[in-house]
C-alpha cells in the first residue's frame, strides 16, 4: 500500500485534527471523534486493516478506522485503571497499513514489544513509539498496563513469493539462534510495511544486509536499492551528495546531480551509519522525509521522492539525543518507526559453523561468478577440516569485529591451508589464542607474508584487484607485494583496471 494511500485514509479520518491540537483535546473530546457517519466509515473500511486490542482483564476492544484512545481517564475508549498511564495515552487506529499506534504525549511513553508469548517482558529493552503502523500482534506498555493489539493482517498470504522454508532459511542472513530467529521474526512482520526501519549492532555484524533483506522482503523489491553511507560525505558537498544538484549550483557544478532519493524511486534508500550525519543536515532530511520531496542544490523546484527509509547505526542514538544532543529527536523517529537489533556474533556464537560454511561457499560462488557445485563442497567440507580443538577456540574468541572479522578469517584461511586442516585460529588476531592453541609455532614472520601472498595469487587466479581486496591494500600495494614474493611475473598479473 503506498503511502499515498495512507495519507489518504489519515487525511479523512484524522487530519482534520493536526496532531499539536489533538495532543490539547481532553478524553471527551477524543471519544467525541469516534462519531463518524457510517456511511463515510464503511467506505474507509474496505481497503483498511481492523483489528482487536485486548485489555490485561481479557476485555476485547475492536479497532477500526476511527481512533480509539486508551488512556487513565474514563471517558477514554480503553479505560486503564493505573495511575502511571496518562489520562489519554495512545491512541489506535485501523489504517489500510495496518493499525495504527500513536502516543498522545504521554508522561511515561508507550513501550512496545513483539514478544507476545514472554511472561516477563524487559520493557527496558522494548521499543519506545511515537507512532507505528503494524499488521501483525504486538503487545504495549502503557504505564505499568499492558495491552496486546491484533491485527486481522496476515501477510504471508498476500504475498505471492514462496515462503522461505524456515527462520534459519532467510534471504541473505545465516543463523538458528534465538537472536537471529527473533530477528528474522521481526523482519517478516515489518519488511513489507512502509514503515521506516533504523538497524541497530555493532560494527560487521551485517546491518547492510539486513537492509538488503529488507528491500527483498517489501513489495518494493523489484526497484533500486541505493545506499548513502552518511559517515562519508564530504563536509562541503554534504548537502548535494545527499539531494542532488544543478548545473551551476556551486562553483564546480559543472553538470546536474540527481539526488540519491530521485535514484531510489520506487525503491530503497538505506542511509547507513545515519548516526553519523551532520547536525545541519537533519533538518533538512527530516524535511524531506516528512514532505516526500526535495530540492537539488542550486535549484527552486521540488522534486516528489518514493522511496522506502530504511537507516543503519552502530552508535546508541538514544543516549546522543539525550546526552550529547548530536542527534535529532524527531529525525531519529522518523527513521526508527521499527528498531530491529542485529546482535553481536559473540551473542550468537552457535551460529559460527553455519556462518563458517556460508561465507566459505559465498566465496566460491563469487570466485567462479555464481553458485557452484564445488563451492557447496567448499562449504560443506570446511566444518569437517576445522579440529573440535580449533573449533573450540573460534568459538571462544571475543569476534569484535564480528562477521567481517570471520570473513577474513575463514578467506585468508582458506588461501593459506587450501586442503587439509584448518588451523583458523592461527588468524585470530589476538596472541592469547596464538598461545592457547595445540598447534607448532607460528613460521618466521617473512615466511608467513611470502607463504600469503603466494597462495593469495594461487587462490584468486592472479586478479589483483580480488587480492588487494581481500588483503585490504591498495592495488599497487598488492602487486608489489605478489612481485617481491615471486608470486607472480608482471605479465602474469591480471590488469584489470
Ligand atoms: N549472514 C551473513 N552471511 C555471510 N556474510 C555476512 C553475513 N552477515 C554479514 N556478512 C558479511 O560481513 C561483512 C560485514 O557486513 P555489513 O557490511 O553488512 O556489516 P555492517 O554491520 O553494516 O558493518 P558496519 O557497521 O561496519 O557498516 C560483509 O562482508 C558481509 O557480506
Amino acid at each position: 500500500m503506498s503511502t499515498l494511500a495512507h495519507r489518504k485514509i489519515r487525511c479523512t479520518v484524522v487530519a482534520q485534527f493536526p496532531l499539536a491540537l489533538r495532543r490539547r483535546m481532553q478524553p471527551t473530546t477524543l471519544a467525541t471523534m469516534r462519531a463518524i457517519p457510517s456511511t463515510r466509515k464503511q467506505a474507509q473500511s474496505k481497503e483498511v486493516i481492523p483489528g482487536v486490542a485486548v485489555r490485561q482483564d481479557g476485555t476485547r476492544f475492536p479497532i477500526d478506522t476511527t481512533p480509539l484512545v486508551v488512556g487513565r481517564h474514563e471517558r477514554t475508549n480503553i479505560v486503564l485503571k493505573d495511575p502511571e498511564a496518562s489520562a489519554s495515552h495512545v491512541q489506535l487506529t485501523a489504517t489500510a497499513l495496518g493499525i495504527e499506534i500513536e502516543d498522545m504525549d504521554s508522561a511515561n511513553g508507550t513501550l512496545l514489544t513483539t514478544d507476545m508469548l514472554g511472561e516477563r517482558i524487559d520493557w527496558t529493552k522494548a521499543q519506545r513509539v511515537e507512532r507505528i503502523w503494524v499488521k501483525h500482534p504486538v503487545r504495549l506498555r502503557c504505564g505499568n498496563s499492558e495491552l496486546k493489539i491484533f491485527p486481522e493482517a496476515d501477510f504471508t498470504n498476500r504475498d505471492s513469493d514462496p515462503e522461505p522454508s524456515g527462520e534459519e532459511d532467510f534471504p541473505l542472513l545465516t543463523g538458528k539462534s534465538p537472536p537471529m530467529r527473533a530477528l528474522f521474526r521481526n523482519l517478516r512482520s515489518f519488511a513489507p510495511t512502509e514503515l521506516s526501519i533504523l538497524i541497530t549492532g555493532p560494527t560487521g555484524v551485517g546491518k547492510e544486509r539486513v537492509a538488503r533483506a529488507i528491500h527483498a522482503l517489501s513489495a518494493r523489491r523489484r526497484g533500486p536499492f541505493v545506499t548513502v553511507d552518511c559517515g562519508a560525505l564530504p563536509a562541503t558537498l554534504a548537502d548535494s551528495e545527499l539531494f542532488g544538484h544543478v548545473r551551476g549550483g556551486f562553483t564546480g557544478a559543472t553538470e546536474d546531480r540527481a539526488s540519491p532519493f530521485e535514484l531510489a524511486k520506487g525503491g530503497t534508500i538505506f542511509l547507513d551509519e545515519i548516526g553519523e550525519l551532520p547536525l545541519d543536515l537533519q533538518p533538512k532530511l527530516l524535511r524531506a522525509i516528512e514532505t516526500r520531496e526535495i530540492k537539488r542544490v542550486g535549484s527552486n523546484q521540488y522534486i516528489k521522492i518514493d522511496v522506502r527509509i530504511v537507516a543503519a547505526t552502530h552508535r546508541d542514538l538514544i543516549r546522543e539525543i539525550n546526552d550529547e544532543a548530536s542527534f535529532r529527536s524527531d529525525l531519529y523517529y522518523r527513521t526508527a518507526e521499527f528498531t530491529v537489533h542485529v546482535p553481536s556474533l559473540r551473542d550468537r556464537i552457535e551460529d559460527l559453523p553455519l556462518l563458517l560454511s556460508s561465507l566459505a561457499e559465498e566465496e566460491k560462488a563469487r570466485i567462479a561468478g555464481g553458485p557452484t557445485k564445488e563451492a557447496e563442497d567448499v562449504a560443506e567440507n570446511i566444518v569437517k577440516r576445522i579440529s573440535p580443538e580449533s573449533m573450540d577456540r573460534l568459538m571462544r574468541h571475543d569476534w569484535q569485529g564480528n562477521i567481517r572479522e570471520l570473513r577474513s578469517v575463514v578467506l585468508t584461511g582458506l588461501v593459506l591451508w587450501p586442503r587439509g586442516p584448518l588451523p583458523l585460529e592461527q588468524r585470530l588476531s589476538d596472541p592469547l589464542g596464538k598461545m592457547a592453541s595445540s598447534n607448532p609455532p607460528p613460521e618466521p614472520l617473512k615466511d608467513v607474508e611470502k607463504n600469503y601472498w603466494r597462495r593469495m595469487a594461487i587462490y584468486y587466479n592472479g586478479k589483483v584487484s580480488h587480492i588487494a581486496a581481500q588483503a585490504g591494500v591498495d592495488r599497487r600495494t598488492a602487486k608489489k607485494k605478489l612481485i617481491e614474493f615471486g608470486a607472480f611475473d608482471w605479465s602474469d598479473l591480471l590488469d584489470e583496471d
